[in-house]
Formats: C-alpha cells, sequence, structure tokens
C-alpha cells in the first residue's frame, strides 16, 4: 500500500518545525493567512528553514491571495505546494498556477454540494484537501466531518488522477477511524498541538498509527 500524505500543518515556530520536521511526515504547512491564529511571517518562515533544512515539502497555506501576495512569500519561502483554502475561482487557480508553476491543492469544505465543488476544478487542481465546515472560520477548527463521505471524495479525486487529503479535527484519538477509509493523505493543525505550540507526543502518536496502518495492510 502507498503510504499516505501527510501534512503537518500550522506550524508557528522555529520549535515547531524543528519537531514536525523531525518525523516521517512528507509535507510541512505554513500559514499566510492575515489575522488568523497560525498566521507566520514569510522572513521567520525562510529563517527556520534555511537553519533546520526539512527533508519535507513545504505547502503555503494562503486564502485567496493576489499574485502579488505569494510572490512575496516565495521571496522568502521555497515554496513545494500552494494551498488555496478560500473562495478561489477556477480562473484565480488558473492564474496562479501559470505565474509560478507549483503544484495547487484546493481546499473543498464537507457540504451537500462538496462533489460538484471538485468537479468544477477537475483538470485544474492538482490535489484536493476536503476540510470541514464550520461557519465564520476557514480553517484550522479542530472540528472533523462525518468520514462516512470519505470514500465519495476519495472516488471523485481518483476519477480526475489527483490526491485528496482529508483535514479537519483529526488527532491521535480518531486518525485510526479515518485511516480506514484508506484517503490519500492527512492534514493535521490543532491536532498535534498543546496550547499554542506543536507536540512531539501528539506528532509520534499519530505518525505511530500511519505506520501501523500501512503495515497492516500491505
Ligand atoms: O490552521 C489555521 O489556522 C488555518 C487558518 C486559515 C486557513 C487554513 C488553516 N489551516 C488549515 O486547516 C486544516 C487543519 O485544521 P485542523 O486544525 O486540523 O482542524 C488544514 O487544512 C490546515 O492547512
Amino acid at each position: 500500500m502507498k503510504e499516505p500524505i501527510v501534512k503537518l500543518c500550522g506550524n508557528r515556530s522555529l520549535s515547531d518545525v524543528a519537531k514536525t520536521s523531525s518525523s516521517q511526515a512528507s509535507h510541512l504547512g505554513f500559514v499566510f493567512v492575515r489575522r488568523t491564529k497560525r498566521y507566520v511571517r514569510p522572513e521567520y518562515v525562510g529563517r527556520w528553514v534555511k537553519k533546520i533544512r526539512p527533508r519535507q515539502k513545504i505547502v503555503g497555506v494562503f486564502i485567496e491571495p493576489t499574485i502579488e501576495e505569494i510572490e512575496e512569500i516565495l521571496h522568502f519561502v521555497p515554496l513545494d505546494v500552494i494551498q488555496l483554502h478560500g473562495n478561489e475561482t477556477v480562473s484565480q487557480l488558473l492564474r496562479i498556477k501559470e505565474a509560478f508553476g507549483l503544484p495547487v491543492w484546493k481546499v473543498v469544505h464537507h457540504q451537500s454540494d462538496g462533489i460538484k465543488q471538485m468537479e468544477v476544478f477537475r483538470g485544474v487542481a492538482d490535489g484536493y484537501i476536503v476540510d470541514s465546515k464550520v461557519d465564520g472560520v476557514s480553517g484550522g477548527t479542530g472540528v472533523r466531518f462525518d468520514w462516512e463521505s470519505v470514500p465519495t471524495y476519495q472516488k471523485e479525486s481518483f476519477d480526475q488522477g489527483v490526491p485528496c487529503l482529508i483535514a479537519g479535527g483529526i488527532k491521535p484519538e480518531n486518525v485510526t477511524k479515518l485511516l480506514h477509509y484508506r484517503p490519500d493523505g492527512i492534514d493535521l493543525s490543532s491536532g498535534i498541538e498543546i496550547e499554542d505550540g506543536k507536540d512531539i507526543g501528539k506528532i509520534q502518536a499519530i505518525m505511530k498509527e500511519v505506520e501501523q496502518n500501512v503495515a497492516s495492510i500491505s
């Protein structure tokens, strides 16, 4: 069985990056959405990444960014993936892809038209993240959605030939249940934190569950 993508998101300090990068996760995420709890200044992220040199791919999280905003971030941070977590349109996504040539993952908030949202981005998005829908909050909610819908999202993504990550309220206590649905990837932020920082115990517990799950079905 293919190892799932594991994205550890919402890194806010050098200490966070030291912890998340020491794990077997495949991706580290940084939130560049101003006025949100986990916003980080790109110049700081640039410094942390230069110092630690993580082997993981780096994902930048944005909500409806302008080309100039992404350009500014890229000046400091060597992004591998751009994550769009808002109500971006297909043409905005295309412009971003053309401007930077980087893979773009589109977030779909789980609701009745979730699959329709994915269909709209067919052939354009390089991957999807399905996150919970919480009124007034875009992401990092710590709230999970009904995972019985995961196979439907997985199927649509598979048909489009791109990966589908699941986000929203994943934590060591519930990740095994989610892994039974065999998602292409998982994406966590609140579930690996204690107070305002990442917690190595929770990160290790998540990675252990992932490894055991892969081993049990290989
Ligand atoms: O983490 C944030 O604060 C955040 C803010 C704005 C947009 C996206 C954000 N994070 C994304 O939310 C999910 C993880 O949420 P959870 O805390 O594990 O429930 C993930 O996609 C992050 O990239």
